[in-house]
């Protein structure tokens, strides 16, 4: 035996003694001990966001806003620490949110702050999408291929699908109902109906399937949309689910992803059929996409990539537009003159028998209109916070140098109450919107800058033309019965208290079936 084997062997020896003697686990709580304390010197005297306020237990650990975001508080959190921290504060280990338009704005509007790897849990058959890209030579060929046909003109072309399953197909259901009452008015539950409704628009173009979701009470595809999410999302978070026998755990949610992949492959499928059986080309997403080809390169989209970008339209598309509807109507049930004020422009402006159409709306409905922005300022319900990381060299933002590789996490909500950007911020005043530049350029919902929504023409042609004609077909009250909420009824700024929201992946009501009641009666 050499002598450096020996010292080899008694320094193993050591280490054996000292474990024996401390015991395992009393080990494990030092080495613990001595990391949480090495922590909370580094966060209080080296880190470089050190200077930066926010809470102290935010810088230690990921695992507060992780279970905040379980709970469902992320929207509420985003505005609390706005109030409470200002433009900019620490949000995690390595992570600031900024609530200042001006910061908001440079930060989104280029490439060079990435999408933060977050979004992986949005990878879709292990690809990047439009949504999950954290690539930006992936997000801009996207761009190029799907933007034409996500813009007003295409939009615009699609208007009668978007009329037929959107607005049409709530009147229907709704004259329906109002023919079998015995009274001259219905309950409705706006959030059932809107969320099919979008659910029916969604498919009708993203997969040329007519499912009457709607007309059947029939949620299945907005369960595998939200299955399918949770599926990624989980296996994003604990790679050991994607592995046998752990992957057990998640195998319900996994069968409904994968029978939205089969309804997915049928409908293409069935397009490709009725193409080659010489039907009509139909004016769709769908069809967009398997057209789609990029000017520049001339690529267009693998099989794998089309699959994942109708899947994409169907999990950004639905509960956005039809969350957005439940936020307005609620908030102008809440304000009597505000709704007298729609009411009378809409119904100034078209006949009773007219179907007002998406550009129609567009041009004729300025008030509406600004009532759906303020809608979604209030609620920017896509974005309680969107990350982003700092590229090389760094960025100084209020005054605060935010070093290469740190998440920046703009904080929609913070910026949509700024107070340096707006008067009374938590009053809904869609006045604020009427002819106001200023108003548009702090607007905020849709995100800014290269990564835009693209689906926000789509969204507003849905929105705009469901509202427009409900207003001018049918008076809306509040039910006898729901007292808990209403006009009169003022939270501690004296503005109407608005029902409970929770925020998961958008902002939704958390108790839709008390809340979101609405009577309707046929305007005469
Ligand atoms: C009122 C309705 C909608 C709202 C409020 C909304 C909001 C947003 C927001 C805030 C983002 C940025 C998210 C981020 O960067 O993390 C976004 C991105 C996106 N939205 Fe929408 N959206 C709406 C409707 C739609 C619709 C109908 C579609 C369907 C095509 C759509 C497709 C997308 C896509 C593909 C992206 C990713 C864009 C990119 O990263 O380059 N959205 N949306």
């Amino acid at each position: 035996m050499t002598l450096a084997s020996i010292s080899q062997l008694s320094f193993w020896k050591g280490i054996f003694d000292i474990l024996s003697s401390v015991g395992i686990a009393r080990l494990g709580a030092t080495i613990a001990g001595a990391y949480a304390g090495y922590r909370v010197v580094y966060e209080l005297f080296l880190s470089p966001l050190r200077h930066v306020p926010g809470p102290f237990l935010a810088r230690l650990t990921p695992m507060r806003r992780q279970y905040l975001s379980a709970l469902g508080q992320t929207a509420q959190m985003a505005i609390k620490e706005y109030e409470k921290y200002g433009d900019i504060y620490v949000q995690g280990p390595n992570a600031v949110s900024i609530s200042s338009p001006s910061d908001i704005r440079t930060v989104l509007a280029s490439h060079a702050f990435v999408k933060a790897n977050f979004y992986a849990a949005l990878d879709l058959f292990g690809i990047e999408n439009t949504v999950s890209a954290r690539d930006p030579a992936v997000a801009s060929l996207r761009k190029r291929q799907l933007g034409p046909y996500l813009n007003p003109a295409y939009v615009a072309e699609m208007q009668t699908a978007i009329l037929k399953h959107g607005f049409l197909a709530l009147q229907q259901k709704w004259e329906g109902q109002l023919a079998q009452s015995t009274s001259s008015s219905i309950e409705v539950n706006y959030s059932d109906d809107f969320t099919l409704a979008t659910l029916d628009t969604v498919c009708a173009l993203a997969f040329g399937r007519e499912l009457g979701c709607l007309e059947r009470s029939d949620a299945t595809v907005a369960h595998w949309a939200e299955a399918t999410v949770k599926v990624h999302g989980m296996r994003a978070m604990v790679p050991l689910l994607g592995l046998y026998p752990f992957s057990l755990a998640i195998k319900g949610l996994d069968t409904q992803f994968q029978r939205l992949t089969a309804f997915c492959r049928d409908s293409i499928s069935r397009r490709r059929e009725l193409l080659e059986t010489g039907g009509e080309k139909p004016v769709d997403l769908l069809q967009a996409f398997l057209d789609a080809q990029d000017p520049e390169s001339k690529i267009s989209m693998s099989e794998t990539q089309l699959q994942a970008e109708t899947i994409v339209v169907l999990l950004a598309g639905t509960d956005t537009s039809s969350n957005t509807m439940q936020w307005l109507v609620h908030l102008l049930l809440l304000h009597p003159e505000i709704y007298a004020q729609a009411v009378s422009e809409v119904r100034g402006k078209f006949a009773a028998d007219h179907v007002i159409t998406y550009t129609e709306a567009k041009k004729h409905l300025p008030f509406v209109n600004a009532c759906i922005y303020e809608a979604l300022r209030l609620y920017p319900l896509g974005g309680g916070y969107v990350p982003r990381i700092s590229p090389a060299g760094g960025i100084t933002l209020q005054g605060y140098f935010i070093p290469e590789g740190t998440e920046i996490n703009a904080n929609f909500y913070g910026a949509s109450i700024h107070k340096g950007a707006w008067a009374e911020p938590l009053r809904y005043d869609p006045t604020r919107f009427l002819a106001n530049e200023e108003a548009r350029l702090n607007f905020f919902a849709f995100s800014p800058g290269v990564r835009i929504c693209p689906g926000r023409h789509l969204a507003w042609a849905e929105m705009s033309t469901i509202i427009a004609n409900m207003l001018k077909d049918y008076d809306w009250s509040l039910p006898k019965d729901l007292t808990h909420l209403g006009p009169d009824v003022l939270d501690k700024h004296g503005y109407p208290c608005r029902m409970e929201s929770a925020h998961f992946l958008v902002t939704a009501p958390v108790n839709p079936r008390r809340d979101c009641r609405l009577v309707l009666s046929k305007h005469p």
